[in-house]
């Protein structure tokens, strides 16, 4: 199958925007501008042909983003190529993908072995006996149902045959003798059949510990694997796709061994036990119904869960795109109502309901139709062999009680049989799922520390930090430091200022060891940090962001994430000293007050706060304020400065900053531009200079800063 799929690494992510069979050029422009995105697009491998036209072709159609869009014809093919053909988001003829969004680029897809040997790890642990005893256990109940449950139409026979055989005698001579045995059996019926229940629901729940503390081991080894991962990593992708991967993985080794422990082996178990009872009873012909009839009701419901399948996927899609449409209306509440566009949102979701509507109908009539064939299937196999038996009862080879054994052995298998489809169905939903967690945890962080690595020390007042010969780029076109040789010396203040894009956060990213230089070192103290433990490297540095994002928890929870083993006074104080402990005791909870969704109930300049207040409070040597009071307003500002400016005492700081009143007080001020220094100094020497930089920046924000006088936001918190 020819294909065409289009490829845009805009935001560094990589996103298919439409597929189609044929392609012609002409389409380009009109599919970039539909943007269709093909989220749940089916992981399949495709080679890529052709592209170096088409890509050409974008070029000059479009220079803007000609090089960052990438077309594709592709075709399909049963393998992927090697992962060393797919670089950086450059493909080259003949190169294979493999289209999920879940589905690491550069990670290797798990074999179904892999995944066999990894699940045996957990339901059998090397050093977890209780477990393994659990396990023991388990199938030692499954063996006992199954044999109990397969004796009670036996039981049923001998009740029938004996009725049968005195109630033809003459009754008065032994009345209470007959009901007797005849009640003992009928009694012993039901004990086996509860006896079989009973086995099955404590197997069940011996199981179900040794199920669920898998799924519990897998999830948590998944979520810190996610962690260890880097920074280039989680910005490709979506976190909310990532925490389906594990909710789905999980949920799929808990599907996968519920249905293998609880249903396809016991039923396996019980299908063999009943044809051979029935060859050695009844003959090979009895035996040939019951195995015919199983065979051709799972080709049958097989064939028809695959082709139906196709309806619940759909179901599935319009349900999320409709949960997805409401959830991003419903965030945008007021942008909704700045435009009062309710109806057209209405509309909208409606679209999405329509569609779920449709395939539900689709999945409801299918589902009828497969019920009823399986019904059709079973109830033929068992009017075939009841026939059969009745010719034998009539031929003296046979009792009555024959006749229901048969018919009650053909029963109890129907039962587990009636869930085959969507066993089925569930099994190879959840292996793809499992198949997608599994290659995650096969992928490795391209940052990590090395083997054995020394841990930072830093000493306030010799450790200077050096920028060396620093290049670095995002991605290819994206350059922003080309040989870069900055340092900060020990103890003291040093701002980093320059427009938007000139590199200032970049330097930070790259000292904190969220991406590596292409070229060049970074030392802390003479230590070239990528040869130090990373985490010591980190414990060393206390950030505050540019975009500080809350944890949906109290306000001292997120206070006190900057040390979880801070006193509750040390928290308090770190809250003083950023300026945000007044205002939180005015709050109708408090310290106890839940802030929302990251931070939502409160306003920029809290947030920031609270993050200045974590900083603080993590007390790190080396601390780093990125654009950190971007959100403040004036007074606040001011009322901060006198914080930060205790928070930095004796430390080294380093403060990247856009508005220069924030950092007048800088011991060495750095101005950068398309990443490189163009201008250093104090803000008195820097503003000597008319033709620098600086003084332009400094003499726009002035000009600009000397009209509003901005009052002090109010909470939205205080607002309630
Ligand atoms: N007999 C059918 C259906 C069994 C059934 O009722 N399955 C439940 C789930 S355990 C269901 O809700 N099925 C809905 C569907 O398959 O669309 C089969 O073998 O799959």
């Amino acid at each position: 199958m020819a294909a065409v799929l289009i490829l845009s690494n805009i935001n560094t992510k990589f996103r298919i925007l439409h597929l189609k069979r044929s392609f012609s050029y002409r389409n380009f422009s009109y599919l970039h501008s539909k943007r269709k995105i093909l989220n749940s697009f089916t992981p399949s491998t495709y080679q890529i042909q052709k592209s170096s036209t088409i890509h050409k072709k974008c070029k000059q159609e479009r220079p803007s983003i000609g090089g960052s869009i990438l077309a594709l014809a592709l075709k399909k093919v049963p393998q992927a190529a090697p992962k060393s053909q797919l670089v950086r988001g450059c493909f080259h003829p003949g190169a294979s993908i493999i289209s999920r969004d879940t589905l690491p680029l550069d990670s290797q897809k798990v074999t179904g072995t892999q995944m066999i040997q990894a699940m045996l790890q957990y339901i059998w642990p090397k050093n977890d006996q209780q477990i393994r005893d659990r396990v023991k256990l388990s199938v030692a109940l499954l063996v006992s149902a199954k044999i109990v449950n397969v004796s009670v139409p036996f039981l049923f026979k001998y009740v029938v045959d004996y009725l049968n055989a005195n109630a033809a005698l003459n009754m008065e001579s032994a009345p209470s003798t007959v009901a007797t045995v005849a009640t003992s059996l009928l009694l012993g019926y039901g004990i086996a059949r509860a006896g079989a229940a009973g086995f099955n629901e404590l197997r069940n729940a011996v199981f179900a510990k040794v199920a669920q503390h898998s799924i519990r081991k897998i999830a948590k080894n998944v979520f810190l694997h996610l962690h260890n991962l880097d920074l280039n990593f989680h910005l490709q992708r979506q976190t909310g796709a990532l925490s389906k991967t594990i909710d789905r993985g999980s949920r799929g080794i808990n599907f996968v061994l519920s249905a293998m422990v609880f249903n396809v082996v016991p039923t396996i178990f019980e299908l063999t036990m009943v044809s051979t009872i029935l060859w050695l009873n009844c003959g090979g012909s009895f035996a040939g119904i019951a195995l015919g009839c199983v065979g051709i009701y799972t080709v049958y419901t097989l064939a028809v869960t695959q082709w139906r399948t196709k309806f619940r996927v759909y179901m599935n899609q319009a349900e999320n795109e409709a949960g997805n449409k409401a959830i991003d209306s419903l965030i945008n509440y007021e942008t909704v109502k700045y435009f009062n566009n309710e109806k057209y949102e209405a509309e909208k979701y409606d679209v999405s309901l329509k569609k779920y509507e449709d395939a539900s109908l689709k999945t409801s009539s299918s589902l009828a139709l497969l019920n009823f064939g399986q019904n059709a299937v079973f109830s033929a196999a068992m009017s075939a062999i009841m026939i059969l038996a009745s010719r034998e009862i009539l031929q003296g080879n046979m009792t009555v009680g024959d006749l229901v054994m048969v018919n009650g052995l053909l029963f109890q298998l129907s039962i587990p049989l009636g869930f085959l489809g969507s066993v089925y169905r569930e099994v190879r939903q959840a292996l793809i799922d499992m198949q997608t967690m599994f290659t995650l945890m096969t992928m490795d962080s391209a940052i990590k520390s090395k083997p054995n690595a020394p841990y930072l020390h830093v000493d306030t007042k010799k450790s200077d930090i050096k920028f060396e010969n620093l290049a670095f780029e995002y991605g290819p076109g994206k350059e922003i430091f080309r040989d870069l040789n900055l340092t900060i010396p020990p103890g003291k203040k040093v701002a980093i200022v320059g427009g938007s894009g000139s590199g200032k956060s970049t330097l930070v990213r790259l000292l904190y060891r969220f991406y590596e230089p292409n070229a060049g070192r970074i030392l802390i103290g003479n230590q070239d940090i990528r040869e130090v433990d990373i985490e010591s490297l980190r414990r060393s540095i206390a950030i505050v962001p540019q975009d500080s994002v809350l944890f949906h928890d109290t306000i001292k929870h997120n206070l006190h994430y900057g040390d979880l083993n801070a006193s509750e006074d040390d928290v308090i104080r770190a809250a003083k000293m950023a300026e945000i402990h007044d205002s939180i005791i005015h709050w109708p909870k408090g310290y106890e007050t839940q802030v929302g969704e990251r931070g939502l109930k409160l306003s920029g300049g809290e947030k920031q706060r609270v993050a200045i207040a974590r900083a603080i409070l993590k007390n790190s040597p080396i601390l780093i304020f990125d654009e950190a009071t971007s959100s403040l307003d004036s007074i606040t500002e001011a009322n901060i400065l006198k914080a930060l400016k205790n928070a930095t005492q004796g430390r080294t700081s380093i403060c990247i900053a856009h508005r220069l009143s924030t950092i007048m007080d800088a011991d060495e001020i750095y101005v950068l531009e398309h990443g490189a220094i163009v201008d250093r100094g104090s803000h008195n020497s820097l503003l000597q200079n008319p033709n620098g930089l600086y003084y332009k920046l400094w003499h726009t924000q002035n000009h600009s800063r000397s009209i509003p006088i901005v009052e002090p936001k109010k909470s939205p918190l205080l607002e309630k």
